[in-house]
């Protein structure tokens, strides 16, 4: 089976972070799924450099990112594909940036995060974000 490796942002403002959701996909387990933003990793790219690629490609976002602000990473089996996903946790002073790729968006306190309808793969990362207190989230 295929392994992709993915980078995520975890991008946080105000207290809230932003969740977006998937649109239509060839695979209906992810389809219309809320997602955080991010994508593959590219050949020859660090995953801070994909992070920020990703960003600026899919939201017109431009953000430095640092390893140091490396969160978790997920491991999970699809029905037809493997994902590893390394996500960092981004705190944006700006909440500003364009849909381009998703069909929806929304800001979510913590503690709100298990209303939404996940990507699979998204669970422990969800979990473990409304367990812990994040800095600069109140
Ligand atoms: N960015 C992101 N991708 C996720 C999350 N959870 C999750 O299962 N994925 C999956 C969905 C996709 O299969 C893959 C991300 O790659 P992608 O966004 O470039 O994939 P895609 O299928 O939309 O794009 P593409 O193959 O057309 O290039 O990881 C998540 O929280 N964020």
């Amino acid at each position: 089976m295929k392994t992709i490796e993915v980078v995520a942002a975890i991008l946080v403002h105000d207290g809230k972070i932003l969740c977006m959701q998937r649109d239509a996909a060839k695979y209906d387990y992810i389809a219309y799924k809320y997602e955080f933003p991010g994508g593959k990793i590219e050949r020859g790219e660090t995953r801070s450099q994909a992070l920020m690629r990703e960003l600026r490609e899919e939201m017109d976002l431009q953000l430095n990112i640092a390893e140091e602000q490396y969160f978790m990473s997920i491991d999970h089996t699809y029905p037809d594909f493997r994902i590893v996903m390394h996500s960092y946790l981004i705190p944006v002073e700006t909440p500003t940036f364009t849909l381009k790729e998703h069909l929806s968006f929304c800001w979510l306190q913590p503690a709100a995060l298990s209303q939404l309808d996940w990507a699979p793969a998204d669970y422990p990362l969800v979990d473990q974000l409304m367990n812990m207190l994040i800095p600069g989230i109140s």
